[in-house]
């Protein structure tokens, strides 16, 4: 059967058959492989021989052999070409050859080989076919500026059954991959960039260099190796197009070694070597032709040698293919040309399948067609035709639209008959002139943050919410009020501030007295612990806040604001101050003999959780911030429950309370003449004469490693304070920003009204921003949940929502701008603030998976497990597994609302049963301690970091709005 030839539509190219494939196209095309017979001239040692010519070349597509000598007849041969000695190159390339190579260039692979005996002439002629070829590509290209083409090259040698790449031979031998997309791939083989046609012609010719070649009784410079040039190119439409627009095909030009048996070559053992390596490969693609040419299926032998795996596509696969089979016309050689003929015969028989190779992008485009196609066909299928999904959601955005407008309707014709009724009032009252100023402030609903006790902001929010109610729940902002409200608050802060400091000094008072009672570390340690002490006094002595303040005007308020801003240093003061404290602590803690920190010692601590000193924490607590989730509660309670210092051996009744300790001044202890002295008076005394002097005083000095890690938790938990103090400063001073932005652009409009409907809308949406902006900026999930659990769209919520919002988009926004730090007004090294940030998030989720096992119930985990598709064995441990699973898809609303579930169940997030007042809202970042581990404090560190970054901005702003309104 004659073969269709395709050819891409160049204008050089003389078509005269239809495309077998047009470019862009998708259907595989069968064809067969094109082969013609290529018939060189007697060569000059033939000549001298006087040898005959042994075939006939009855027409352009027949050979026969002349039959000289009346032996058996071979043919006729029936070929799609026969080329007779006289055909020059160019018509070899022309009628075998231009068109399937050319088909590189619209994304059809195209392999064309020369195959024959020795000295036949096939490197003579795929040299000729690859000149024309390269000058008829660069041709195509010129006429088509409306594609991109990008071409590369590479070429190897199979030589003994070894790949070589010909553009580097020092690289060795290269080995054969199996790649599921690409099918066989040679591993390290260079592919040069191809600049232009030069450039081109250039690595060939490295090529012919570099291969190998032996010389042989039949021809001097006979190759013996296969060669095989690879070109590939891909091209695209330069402008964007809806159609398919890339192509990916390679062309390879493969000219064989000598296709004679080894033994011809009358070759020594080397060349039997060669011969029988050579052989190999042509034999494994003679009967790889063979097997295909018979159109049975089954098993075909192509990973029997290198050359039938590497060019595997191009017999019988996704390639066109081209065969020129080159024969000597001399009668000595008959049998060789019979041989080849034959070879020739069979391969005709062969048949590809070609189709265009796109590039994965088009691949995808493809895919994604397919896949609407098929929704498409589902929804003509579906019982309700005209419902599609896309008609569906447009109706959900009318019908919403039109509530909307209902509501602004309702409200606007509200706000008449409201003006109205003020007129009507405004008459009466020009008529009664005593007549009360009822809409005076008392009316207005302010919206703050109260920090002051749980009590107090609850009853101030019933408060807000009675007024709300009678304003007909509107929520009001006006800003000579807010102001007030608001730098009352700051001033309740401060207040606490100061509480703080009183009782990080009473701390260090307590630690002075331990070290000199106990005798304690060295006298170094004492003097550094009254340094700290003298300092945070004199600090405080400094900062002491004016008790009565009077907000009259905006002034006012920023000058509040500039002071608050001058404050930080203090805080930071503070903080630092903590930090000695701490690190004198650690110190002293030092001292203790290693083994004194017993498990029976350490179990009792964890245990009991008692505070060695009545310190002046039961005195404090009651002005202290508290939260029902806070790491405070559990110290409260332990404070609650009673101070008393027990030892942690037996139920001895040695205490060392405050008083005792005071009693204890003065009368030094010393343990080398097992002096007890300084306990006594206290109950130890009371116990048993049998008590030996050595166990009293373990006993005292393990109430004393108490006593030192008791003040050490207390300091712990003074930063912690400190910490969300600050949080709370910076939560007001974002406040105050925004009712200064919200009064400049409201100059006009002295009320703000929000309908509660359009609030909840708009809760809804800023909601969803801020989870997206959680997940961008990788905010701790405790904070996450605990924001999301505790603000779902109440009117009183919006200051929270608001402020959470801005300060979330600031991030962003600086997380964004970390390539082109601004280090002018960031200060810091930016990008050590994400990878922190990812770093503190991590940490989170190993220590909430830690607490997968304690806080949920086998039962419910097994749930868990199976609900959030954990399977049984993974690499990471289960619970891992789930917590990295919380929070992590930012558009899945039920997603976000199961994390936070689950995220609330381990942190014990509302587990005192205690409702939570979203005032403390910011209390609560902190997960509940367990003082057992420090995560408390990481978390606040986090937090305090993340803090870091706002408060640049703050006082950018603020600057800024100062330097405004100046
Ligand atoms: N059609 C032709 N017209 C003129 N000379 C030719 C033709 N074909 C081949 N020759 C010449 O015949 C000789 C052998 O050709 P060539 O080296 O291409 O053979 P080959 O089949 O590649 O041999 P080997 O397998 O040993 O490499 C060369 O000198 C070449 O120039």
């Amino acid at each position: 059967m004659k073969m269709t030839i395709g050819t891409p539509k160049t204008p050089s190219s003389k078509s005269r058959r239809t495309p077998a494939s047009t470019p862009g196209g998708l259907k595989v095309q069968e064809e067969k492989i094109l082969v013609t017979v290529r018939v060189r001239p007697l060569s000059a040692k033939e000549l001298a021989a006087y040898d005959l010519v042994a075939w006939d070349i009855t027409d352009e597509n027949t050979i026969v052999s002349k039959n000289l000598y009346h032996e058996r007849h071979a043919g006729p041969y029936i070929f799609d070409k026969v080329f007779d000695p006289t055909c020059s190159t160019w018509k070899v390339y022309e009628e075998g050859a231009r068109d399937v190579a050319l088909s590189a260039l619209s994304g059809i692979n195209a392999t064309i080989f020369a195959y024959g005996q020795t000295n036949s002439g096939k490197t003579f002629t795929i040299r000729g076919i690859t000149e024309n070829a390269v000058k008829d590509i660069y041709e195509h290209i010129k006429i088509n500026p409306a594609r991109e083409f990008a071409l590369k090259f590479s070429a190897l040698e199979i030589y003994n059954e070894t790949v070589v790449d010909l553009l580097n031979r020092e690289s060795g031998p290269l080995r054969l991959l199996d790649d599921p997309e690409k099918g066989t791939i040679v591993e390290k083989l260079i592919e040069e960039v191809v600049k232009d046609d030069q450039h081109l012609r250039h690595l060939i010719s490295i090529c012919e260099a570099n291969r190998q070649v032996g010389e042989t009784a039949l021809n001097d410079k006979s190759s013996r190796s296969h060669q095989i040039i690879r070109l590939t190119i891909q091209s695209s439409l330069r402008e964007n197009s809806r159609c398919v627009k890339s192509f990916l095909a390679s062309l390879n030009l493969v000219d064989l070694a000598g296709s004679e048996r080894a033994t011809q070559t009358n070759a020594d053992g080397t060349r039997l070597k060669e011969g029988s390596h050579i052989n190999r490969s042509l034999l494994t693609l003679a009967s790889v032709i063979r097997k295909l040419s018979g159109g049975k299926r089954g098993h075909v032998p192509y990973r029997d040698s290198k050359l039938t795996r590497i060019l595997q596509t191009s017999i019988g696969g996704n390639a066109r293919t081209a065969i020129i089979c080159t024969i000597s016309p001399a009668l000595s050689h008959v049998e060789q040309s019979r041989n080849t003929l034959s070879f020739a015969t069979s391969a005709k028989e062969v048949t590809n399948t070609a189709q265009v190779n796109m590039v994965v992008a088009e691949k995808q485009l493809v895919k994604n067609l397919q896949k609407q196609v098929a929704r498409l066909e589902a929804e003509l299928q579906s019982p309700e035709p005209s419902a599609s999904s896309h008609l569906r959601s447009l109706l959900r955005e009318k019908e919403l639209k039109i509530q909307q407008m209902e509501i602004e309707i309702n409200e606007l014709k509200r706000q008449r008959d409201l003006a109205q009724s003020q007129i009507e009032l405004e008459r009466s009252a020009h008529k009664e002139p005593k007549a009360s100023n009822h809409h005076g402030p008392s009316r207005q609903v302010v919206k703050c943050l109260s920090f002051s006790n749980e009590d107090e902001s609850i009853s101030a929010r019933h408060g807000a919410k009675a007024k709300a109610r009678n304003l007909g729940s509107k929520a009001v902002r006006q800003s000579a009020t807010s102001s007030d409200m608001l730098v009352e608050e700051i001033r309740k802060l401060e207040m606490r501030q100061r509480q703080l400091g009183e009782e990080a000094s009473r701390a260090l008072d307590l630690l002075l007295k331990e070290v000199a009672s106990q005798r304690l570390g060295s006298e170094d340690a004492a003097e550094t612990i009254a340094k700290h002490l003298s300092e945070i006094k004199e600090l405080h002595a400094v900062s002491s806040i004016p008790e009565k303040i009077e907000i009259r005007d905006k002034a006012t308020l920023k000058e509040e604001i500039a002071r608050l801003n001058s404050q930080e240093s203090n805080i930071a003061f503070l903080e630092e101050k903590l930090e000695n404290v701490q690190r004198s602590i650690d110190k002293l803690v030092m001292y203790f003999p290693s083994g004194e920190d017993s498990p029976a010692l350490k179990t009792s601590w964890k245990k009991k959780k008692v505070l060695p000193f009545t310190l002046s924490n039961t005195a404090n607590m009651p002005h202290l911030i508290r939260s029902p989730c806070s790491p405070m509660s559990s110290s409260c309670k332990s404070v609650d429950y009673g101070t008393e210092n027990r030892a942690p051996e037996m139920n001895n009744h040695v205490v060392l309370g405050d008083d005792a300790l005071q009693g204890q001044k003065g009368t030094p202890c010393s343990e080398q003449t097992n002096c007890i002295s300084s306990r006594e008076g206290t109950p130890a005394q009371k116990q048993p004469s049998s008590v030996s002097v050595k166990k009293l005083q373990k006993m005292f000095k393990k109430a004393t490693e108490e006593n030192i890690r008791s003040i050490k938790a207390y300091v712990t938990e003074l930063k912690e304070r400190v910490a969300k103090l600050q949080y709370q400063k910076q939560l007001l001073v974002c406040q105050v920003l925004e009712m200064e932005a919200n009064e400049a652009s409201n100059d006009e409009v002295e009320m703000i009204d929000q309908s509660p409907m359009s609030w909840s809308l708009v809760f809804e949406e800023q909601r969803k921003e801020i989870i997206m902006l959680w997940h961008l900026c990788h905010v701790s999930i405790v904070h996450r949940t605990q924001f999301y659990l505790l603000f779902r769209g109440d009117p009183s919520d919006q200051i929270y929502v608001e402020v959470e919002f801005r300060r979330l988009r600031w991030l962003e926004q600086h997380l964004d701008d970390l390539g082109n730090a601004s280090p002018a007004l960031l200060g810091d090294d930016p990008a050590s603030s994400v990878s922190s940030s990812i770093k503190a998030l991590k940490q989170e989720r190993e220590y909430l998976a830690k607490r997968v096992s304690s806080k949920l119930a086998a039962e419910e985990r097994e749930l868990l497990y199976l609900k959030w598709n954990i399977p049984p064995e993974g690499k990471q441990k289960r619970r891992l597994q789930l917590v990295n699973k919380l929070w992590t898809d930012p558009l899945n609303m039920q997603h976000v609302h199961e994390s936070a579930e689950v995220v609330a169940k381990l942190v014990g997030f509302c587990e005192s049963g205690e409702p939570v007042s979203r005032e403390m809202f910011e209390l609560n970042f902190v997960s509940p301690c367990d003082k057992k581990t420090w995560m408390g404090w990481n978390l606040i560190s986090n937090l305090l970091h993340f803090d870091k970054l706002q408060l640049r901005l703050f006082k950018y702003l603020v600057e800024d709005l100062l330097a405004t309104h100046s």
